[in-house]
């Protein structure tokens, strides 16, 4: 091609302008369901995507921290513990722990252990009936301590292994019933949730500005009369998770606290307040009776009149409450607020799509509707053909 015809179709390229064809279609069926496409589409970005998701906000994750206290004392009168007060002090094990706590409600204690020999109990399956039947030195996880070899008598007709251990052992199998420490379900917790949005610069805690200090002496969180006090009854707790307390506190088990923040940071800050729930997170299936419950044993050490080391075991059964705080904070930001919107521009390109389907494959006249909508062309060069034959 020479050089100058190739110029001047570059030219006429730079120069010209193209513009999609329109084709209005004058048909009350599909201009109907055009609209209607479209009216939808409009109700799911503004309804759904604007208003309910607030796809206008920025949002911000929470960080949080949370301190725990629990108060209360229980008087337990006992044939094996005598009578016997027990403050916080000695029923939260151990005294501080990361958003959770954990309260003893029943347990099993065997006082005045020392190191030294006596007879493994039968229930651990090491009965004998002579010397050979026990391997000095062998250490089994459920064996009470080391073996030495000996078969002695545990009591009248029965023979056990004789272990090195802390003695006299353990030998109480059933937790008592009820509970020992069932006055639990009234003591009380405070619980002192501070959280943070860092996006944003906005902190708060759940111990609102309107609540005094003599308020939060005597105030017990109560879903409909007090739902933003901040010390909750144990009782109170459990029975909201659909539990029984003084059924959970004989072998324990599992308590989740969960605290929500859904804060909407473009109305009054007054208006971002917790919410409470309460939820079971161990398994509560009466059906499923192996290995039920939550316990665990701990020692105390001293040491006797005659200077030997001492300790009192005790196998605490009880509920460990777990505090979980989650939550998100929204703000108005423009750039949300474009993409949310512009993607709902884009969608509306829906309704073209479906109507045309419908006039070019479904519609009766679709062969009519075809031949407007489209401009048939022949290939270039056999057009011109053509034309030179005419
Ligand atoms: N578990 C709880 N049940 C009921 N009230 C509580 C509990 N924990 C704390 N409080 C009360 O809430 C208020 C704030 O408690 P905070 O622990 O911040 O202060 P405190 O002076 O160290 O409390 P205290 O010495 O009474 O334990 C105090 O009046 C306290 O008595």
């Amino acid at each position: 091609m020479p050089l100058r015809e190739t110029c001047c179709s570059v030219c006429d390229f730079i120069l010209e302008y193209d513009t999609p064809r329109i084709v209005l279609i004058k048909n009350k069926k599909v201009g109907l369901i055009n609209r209607l496409v479209q009216l939808v589409i409009l109700s799911y970005i503004i309804g759904w995507v604007l208003i309910w998701r607030k796809g206008y906000q920025d949002f911000d994750s929470i960080v949080s921290s949370v301190i725990i206290k629990v108060k209360g004392v229980a008087f337990v009168n006992s044939s094996g513990f005598g009578e016997r007060l027990w403050d916080s002090a000695d029923y939260i094990i151990p005294p501080e722990q990361e958003s959770s706590f954990f309260v003893m409600t029943n347990l099993i204690r065997t006082e005045n252990q020392t190191q030294g020999h006596c007879p493994e109990l039968p229930k651990n399956g090491f009965n004998c009936t002579s010397d050979s039947n026990c391997t000095a030195g062998l250490i089994d996880p459920h064996s009470s301590g080391v073996l030495t070899g000996k078969c002695v008598t545990f009591n009248e007709g029965v023979k056990t292994c004789e272990v090195l251990a802390w003695c006299p052992l353990e030998s109480q199998t059933v937790f008592p019933n009820p509970a020992l420490l069932g006055g639990a379900e009234n003591f009380t917790v405070l619980i002192k949730n501070n959280i943070r949005f860092p996006q944003f610069n906005f902190s708060k805690r759940n111990i609102l500005p309107n609540i005094s200090a003599s308020y939060l002496k005597t105030c017990v969180f109560n879903r409909t009369k007090e739902p933003y006090c901040p010390i909750f009854r144990l009782g109170d707790i459990v029975r909201e998770t659909g539990d029984k307390f003084q059924e959970l506190a004989l072998q324990g088990g599992v308590i989740g606290i969960l605290i929500k923040w859904n804060c909407n940071l473009d109305r009054s800050a007054s208006e971002c307040v917790p919410q409470y729930t309460f939820q079971r997170l161990d398994n509560r299936n009466v059906d499923e009776t192996v290995s039920p419950g939550y316990n665990f044993r701990y020692a105390k050490y001293y040491e006797n009149s005659a200077g030997k080391e001492t300790r009192t075991l005790i196998k605490a059964y009880g509920i460990r409450f777990e505090v979980e705080v989650f939550g998100k904070a929204g703000k108005f930001n423009i750039i949300p607020t474009m993409i949310s919107i512009g993607s709902g521009i884009a969608l509306l390109g829906m309704g073209t799509v479906l109507c045309d389907m419908i006039i070019l494959h479904l519609l009766k006249k679709r062969n009519y509707y075809k031949e407007k909508k489209y401009k048939y062309v022949e290939d270039y060069e056999r057009g011109i053909d053509d034309a030179d034959d005419d």
